[in-house]
């Protein structure tokens, strides 16, 4: 069995996390940290976790992991900014890091800090870590000591536009997108914005032009092409609990036909446990994602504008987090990538 330690683990993605490595056959979690409910009972805190998890939460110190002997493996799912000396003191111990906050994803330690206003103490770490986008990076990741998870809103916009992007297809200062996002990717730490009288029956837009996630997508699509990609990104809050739906408008510099465009995502994805490829007319809605670590893409051509419009769709909670976490877990360990992950969604 494998030993794992997850820090924030009460946190939406930690419980995710725990309920995902909870069902694994290859797994054993050895800690559950948590500040605000340290000593009690993990499914007291997460009753859906009633009679399938027996374990206490614990408080970790972040200095001194004096456990991670126990462990193979450790999940970070704390806030950002928080995980970096647990991080170091884990891979000086040659331990396996998943780190879901976005510590690890920007190689720029500036660009990190300016982002999000924090500094950045492990710059060494940062030169290790791998981008755990699992089907871009599968090779990488299977070396790699430390993986910087990808974002929520990254995921459901990187899959999707490696494929065109790698054929040339388009014009890399011209990609505008719209996503919408359920509530929970903001987390559990209430928040005004996050009020049920005010999220409820409203929709709104928001960090217009400024979103954090933002320089993790161009650095993700420059390394893609080589080149410079700069991207108009605009996030939505939907009231719904879980669920990420991106739409893509590009220009089809290449004149690309509906069927090339079909052979071009084959290619990269046909064999792909969690990407679905949906054609003839079927289109990516998020509850068919929901509870699963699927991203659903379809692709269409505007014939009057001429642009290329992708739509994608995943569960910001798993492919956008603990999923696509425990999914690294099994390609670092050689594992069946399926492994723990092989829920459909409910429907209706
Ligand atoms: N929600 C989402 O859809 C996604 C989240 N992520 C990333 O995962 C990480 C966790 O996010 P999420 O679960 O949503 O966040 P939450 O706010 O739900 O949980 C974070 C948990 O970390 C613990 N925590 C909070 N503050 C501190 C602190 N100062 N020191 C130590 N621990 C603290 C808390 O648990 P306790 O008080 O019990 O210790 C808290 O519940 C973040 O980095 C986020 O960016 C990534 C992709 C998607
Ligand atoms: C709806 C909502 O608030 N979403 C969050 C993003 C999700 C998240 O936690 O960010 P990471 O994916 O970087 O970890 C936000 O916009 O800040």
């Amino acid at each position: 069995m494998v030993k794992v330690g997850i820090l924030g683990a009460t946190g939406y993605a930690g419980a995710e996390l725990t309920r995902l490595l909870t069902g694994h056959s290859a797994v054993q979690i050895k800690f559950l940290d948590s500040r605000s409910y340290n000593g009690k009972k993990y499914s007291s805190v997460y009753p859906n976790l009633y009679n399938e998890i027996d374990m206490h939460c614990n408080t970790a110190d972040l200095n001194n992991l004096s456990w991670i002997d126990e462990i193979d493996i450790l999940f970070c799912a704390l806030p950002h900014g928080l995980s970096q000396k647990a991080v170091k003191i884990a891979s000086s111990e040659g331990k396996r890091v998943i780190d879901l906050s976005a510590d690890f994803r920007i190689s720029n330690k500036g660009v990190y800090e300016q982002w999000y206003g924090v500094k950045h103490e492990a710059e060494e770490e940062l030169k290790k870590s791998v981008y755990g986008l699992c089907e871009v990076h599968r090779e990488d990741i299977k070396m790699g000591q430390i993986i910087a998870n990808p974002g929520c809103y990254p995921t459901s916009i990187l899959l999707p536009l490696y494929p065109l992007l790698k054929e040339d297809a388009t014009s890399l200062q011209n990609i505008i997108i719209d996503s919408k996002s359920g509530v929970s990717g903001a987390g559990r730490n209430p928040s005004d914005s996050i009020l049920f009288s005010q999220c409820n029956e409203n929709v709104k837009a928001y960090s217009i032009a400024s979103h954090r996630h933002i320089p993790e997508i161009e650095e993700q699509l420059s390394l893609m092409v080589e080149k410079e990609v700069i991207i108009q990104f605009t996030p939505h809050l939907i009231p719904m609990t879980r669920g990420i739906l991106s739409t893509i408008y590009l220009e089809n510099s290449k004149d690309l036909k509906s069927k090339d465009i079909e052979e071009i995502f084959n290619i990269n994805y046909k064999n792909e446990r969690f990407i679905r490829l949906l054609t003839e007319g079927d289109l990516p809605q998020t509850k068919a994602v929901t509870g699963t670590n699927y991203c659903d893409i379809a692709v269409k051509i505007d014939d009057r504008t001429g642009r290329i419009i992708i739509i994608s769709a995943i569960d910001n909670l798993i492919k956008g987090a603990a999923g696509q976490a425990v999914q690294n877990m099994n390609i670092i360990l050689g594992f069946d990538e399926g492994m723990g992950l092989n829920q459909m969604s409910q429907w209706p």
